[in-house]
Formats: C-alpha cells, structure tokens, sequence
C-alpha cells in the first residue's frame, strides 16, 4: 500500500479511508475515486498508485467472489494476524486455488487505519465481543476479551506494538514440540526475513527488506522519554531497542516498537495480504461465517459456511487451516466433533475424535488498570497512546521477565478503579503487565449452535503467584511515577495515591485486572499424545485439517502476541511450502 504524499492527509479525518472501502467495495470505480481525489484538491502523485492497487484488488476480488467455487486446494478461515502471512507466502504458489473465510468486513474504517483511535473499535461490529465470566481470582468481575472481526483479525484493531518472543518462549516450544524449527535462532531468521525496520540497523537482530514495517515510536509523547530518563535516574537499563537483544532474557525499558507508517496503521493485511489480493488465485470472502467443518470418518473435506444468509458447503483439495485466534478455532473444532467427549455430548455432538485438551490451556495477559497520575498540563496522546514499556523479573531467579509496565497516556482504568478513584480524563497511567501468567482458562461450548458465543472462563488471578507478580510490578510503576524525574507530568498521584500492603495490595490487583486481549494455548502444540497439534500443526487424530494462530501457543509468549502469530503464519507457510 502507498504511503501519504501529501501531508493534508494527517487532518483528513478519514476521507481517504472512506474512498479506499468505496472502491474496494466497488460503490465507486478507479476514475471516481481519481476524480474525488482531484476534486478535493489534493496532488494525484501516489494516489495513482494506490487506486491502481485498489482497483485490481476490486476487481479480482468482486470476479472472485460473484459465486464461490465449490472447492478451493486451500481453505482458511479467518484473515488474522496468522492468516495474513500465511496466505501472503501461499499465494505464491500460483497453481494452488485459496479460500480465505472472513466473517468480518474489509478493514477500510477510519479508526482501523487511524492508530490513534484503536480502541474506538472494541464494541463495535469489528470486536467479537466476548467477556470472560466471572471468577473469585478478579473479585467476580467480568473481565472483557475483544477481539478483530475484520480483515486483518487483531492486527486491525489492536494498539500497534510490534513485540517479538523471548528466546525462552521460543525454545520452551522448539522442546515441547520436539522440532527446532520453533527454536529461537530458526524464530530470529524468520523475523530478519519479514521485517522492515525503521531504527538504528542491527543485522544479527533486525530485517529490513521485508514486508512488515515496523518503527519506534515516532515523534513520542514527552511523557514517554521522560519515564526513560526515569528509569535510568532508578537504575533500571534503558536500551536502544525493545526487540533485539532484549529477546534473550534481558529486562529493560525503552521506545515500542508500532506497525505505523505515516501515521497509518501497517497491520498484517496491509503488508502481506493486500499485496496478493489481485492474485487469481486468491479469494477472500467477507462477511462469511465458518459454522463448522464437514468431515468423512476422520478426514476433514471442507467447511461448512454462512453467507447472506445462505448455508453451503465448500470443499477443500488439500488442507482446511483453523487461523480464526485463541477463541474461535477451539469452537470450531468442538461444533465439529473434535473434543472432550463427555463435553460434546452435553450439547449432542458426537465426538469423532475425543480430544481433551481442545479448548484447555486458555492463556491471556493481565494488564492492570492501573497507577494513574494527573498531569500539571494535558497533552494528547501520540501514536497509539502507548509509546514507552518495559520489562522486569519480579524475582532475580527468573530466567526471563514476568512483568511489563506499559506507559498509558490516558487514564487507563479497570471498571472498578475508575469508580473508586475518579481519575481526571487528563490523566496518564503506567500500568503493570503480567506477561507469564501461571493461570489458566478454558473456553467450552454454551451451545451446539454456530452462532452463539462460547464460554471464556478465563480464571485470571487463580494462582498466587500471578497475583504476587502483578503487586511487584504495581510497586515499581509507582516508584517511577512517582519518582523525581518524573515531576513536570504530575500534579498528584490519583491511583493508588499510597502505598498499599497485604489485603488491600491483594484487592488492588483483583480489582484492577483487566486484559492485554491475547487470548492464547488453547489447541496447543505438543510431542505428546494429549497435545492437539503436532510440530507440523496438524490436528492430532485428523487428517487434513491444521491450525496456525494463537491458539497453539502450548505456553503463551511473555510479550504482546501479534508479532508471535506473525511467525506462526509464516511458519506454517515454510511447513506447506519449504520452497517459497
Ligand atoms: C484490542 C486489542 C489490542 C491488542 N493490542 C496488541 C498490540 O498492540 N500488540 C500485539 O502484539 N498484540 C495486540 N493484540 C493481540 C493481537 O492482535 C492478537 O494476538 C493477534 O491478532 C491474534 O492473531 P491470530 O492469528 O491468532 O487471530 P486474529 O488476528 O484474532 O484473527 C482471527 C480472524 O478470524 C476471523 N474468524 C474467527 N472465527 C471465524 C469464523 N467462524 N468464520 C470466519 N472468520 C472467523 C476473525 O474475524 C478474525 O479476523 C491486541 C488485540 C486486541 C483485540
């Protein structure tokens, strides 16, 4: 996709998005759109481009998927995170036909491509709008989930960052999995090979040639460097980058990484699925619901979708791939038959295979809503309005980090804290993460009927230890808000204005959790028998069926998941096609 030429753009309040969805949806052809542009008295140079782009993606797309075919060699559902750098590589396999299923619309929204506004999203009908359920670890409090329902899944909703795995994430799965190819040093050539990086080059660690862009925090809030040089007045190490080295167990604060680029949101559609979508051999049908896959004895055949209102059934040559993220693709699997037995036979499925684990395992990260301080003067936030973070061991014997803090620059509270304390919408927050939760969920089926929601019993906060960590990191952000550097950004300390101890420390962190929304593990990969897939992400007990998402994460990664299942599409394209 082209970037903005014209800097008339940063104030067009979402014009140019609204003629790129009329255009792809074909409500405007290639000359109206140019005559809009010109029109409105902005230069053509680049919009050429970018029409012509559009226009091909149109027009492939609305030949495409006048009527589907009734089989395609390949059938994804889901246009995620994963998916995205799946079919990205897969198309270049110009002889195999591809089916990509999205039961969300084209990501062409103002506050999809505007990065600023990303959590004008959740509850919309881009947002799947799941909650998980109550439970005594957070004070039986509903703990919302969002999740992407567009082009694009998480990657178009969420805050921008571009985190990569610690290299114990990667090599905990390389072991468990008993393949190296999840290792770290296999994980690192992958992410030089997919990158475009923006900072200082650093050719052990970084890429730049590829397609994902990815650049620190451009033009931070001042609220952003100022935590850095509060964290160095601390002695907390502040590095150059928050990839890179930092990968290998090391703590430290810095700039984030964000997939922006000219204040435009790069998400994984954008740099690797729209540069296919002109393909012939890729079909990407929107506004598509996979209710359940079709099965012959063990062998899955195709998947059984809802379009328009019409139920069919298309067929898959080859392989259907699950990359519908760590809620949907358990669901999947279960209205099909493939999970614990006695579970299935309570909503009168029969089991054809009786997997156990399908839907265990349900890992997300906390982030906790949150030490809040209310500014001398209030400047609005930049970028993603989170743009600095770090990452700690609550105990020295850790061999990587359980602890992120995320600078806020709102005040981001949970439902509770925001009651209790009434923290001026001024304000900012340095919220503590925990990012190796030791607590874990699952999701089951509330019905056998496609459309309902699942249940997401999370159970956040139901070991000790998660709870310990989060009142670490919960310390720290207060010694550095409150510390003397910091002192040109704060007129008072709102939440929790003192420090807090035993019980009332204990109900802070319960009643502040909220979520990172990286929802995680619950098909996860495994040598052993109980896993649901396998090294190569094949569903065990199943033949043609494979999953590539959060969901087979067999331990969720210590960092924000999108860059994580970036390398889970890619390595499934490496295990489908080793050549391209
Ligand atoms: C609000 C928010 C903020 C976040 N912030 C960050 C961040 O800043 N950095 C970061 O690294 N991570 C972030 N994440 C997490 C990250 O985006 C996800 O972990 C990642 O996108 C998951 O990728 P995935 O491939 O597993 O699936 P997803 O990206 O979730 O995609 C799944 C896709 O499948 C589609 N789908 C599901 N079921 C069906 C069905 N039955 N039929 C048809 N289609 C279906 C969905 O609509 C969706 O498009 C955030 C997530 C959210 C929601």
């Amino acid at each position: 996709m082209e970037s903005r030429t014209d800097n008339r753009f940063e104030q067009d309040d979402g014009w140019l998005e609204r003629l790129e969805r009329a255009l792809i949806s074909g409500r405007l052809n290639r000359r109206g759109f140019m005559r809009a542009v010109t029109a409105a008295g902005f230069g053509a140079s680049g919009l050429t481009a970018l029409a012509d782009q559009l226009e091909a993606i149109r027009a492939n797309q609305v030949e495409r998927t006048k009527q589907l075919l009734p089989a395609y060699d390949y059938v994804i559902v889901g246009t995620g995170t994963a998916a995205c750098a799946l079919v990205g590589r897969l198309a270049a396999r110009r002889n195999a036909t591809i089916l990509i299923i999205e039961a969300g619309d084209w990501d062409t929204a103002p506050s999809v491509m505007d990065p600023t506004a990303w959590f004008t999203n959740l509850g919309t009908e881009r947002d799947w709008g799941d909650v998980a359920i109550p439970s005594s670890g957070t004070n039986h409090r509903a703990i919302p989930e969002h999740m992407g329902r567009v082009v694009g899944g998480g990657s178009s909703i969420n805050a921008t960052i571009w985190a990569r795995p610690f290299k114990q994430d990667l090599e905990h799965w390389a072991t468990v999995s008993g393949d190296r190819s999840w290792g770290y040093e296999a994980g690192l050539e992958i992410y030089r090979r997919m990158e475009n990086w923006q900072g200082t080059p650093d050719a052990r660690y970084r890429g730049k040639n590829g397609p994902v862009w990815c650049q620190p925090a451009n033009n931070p809030h001042p609220l952003a460097t100022t935590l850095l040089a509060a964290c160095t007045s601390l002695g907390y190490p502040v590095l150059d980058d928050l990839n890179g080295r930092r990968e290998e167990g090391h703590i430290g604060f810095a700039l984030m990484n964000q997939i922006i680029r000219d204040g435009r949101r790069q998400s994984m559609a954008r740099s690797y699925l729209y540069p296919v979508l002109s393909k012939p051999n890729v079909t990407v049908a929107v506004q598509t619901h996979a209710d359940r896959l079709v099965l012959s004895g063990t062998r899955v055949t195709g998947v059984q979708i809802s379009r328009g209102g019409v139920s069919s059934v298309i067929s898959a040559n080859s392989e259907v791939i699950l990359c519908a993220g760590g809620i949907n693709t358990p669901k999947l699997l279960m209205l099909s038959g493939i999970g614990d037995a006695a579970q299935l036979r309570q909503h009168g499925i029969r089991a054809v295979v009786d997997a156990k684990e399908v839907g265990q395992n349900f890992q997300d990260h906390l982030l906790h809503g949150g030490c809040i301080w209310e500014p001398k003067e209030h400047l609005p936030h930049r970028n993603s309005a989170a743009n600095a973070s770090g990452f700690l061991k609550s105990q020295a014997r850790l061999e990587a980090p359980d602890v992120n803090l995320v600078q806020i620059e709102l005040p981001y509270a949970s439902d509770v804290i925001g009651k209790q304390y009434a923290p001026p919408n001024t304000s900012w927050a340095l919220c503590a993460g925990l990012v190796a939760p030791k607590s874990k969920g699952e999701i089951r089926l509330r019905s056998a009927d496609p459309k309902d929601r699942p249940v997401v019993d999370a159970r956040f906060l139901s070991h000790p230890d998660d709870v310990k960590a989060l009142a670490f990191g919960i310390e720290v952000a207060r010694d550095l808000g409150n510390s003397p550097a910091m002192k040109d950004f704060v007129k008072r300390e709102v939440v929790p204005g003192k420090k807090l101890t035993g019980q009332a420390m204990e109900d802070f962190v319960r009643n502040g959790a909220t979520t990172y929304f990286h929802q995680s593990g619950t098909c996860r990969m495994g040598s052993d028998a109980a896993a649901v897939v396998d090294a190569k992400l094949r569903v065990n007990g199943i033949q043609g069926l494979r999953i590539a998402d959060s969901s087979i994460m067999p331990q969720i990664a210590s960092v924000a998941t999108m860059a994580t299942c970036a390398l889970i599409g890619e390595r499934m394209a490496d295990i489908l096609s080793p050549a391209v």
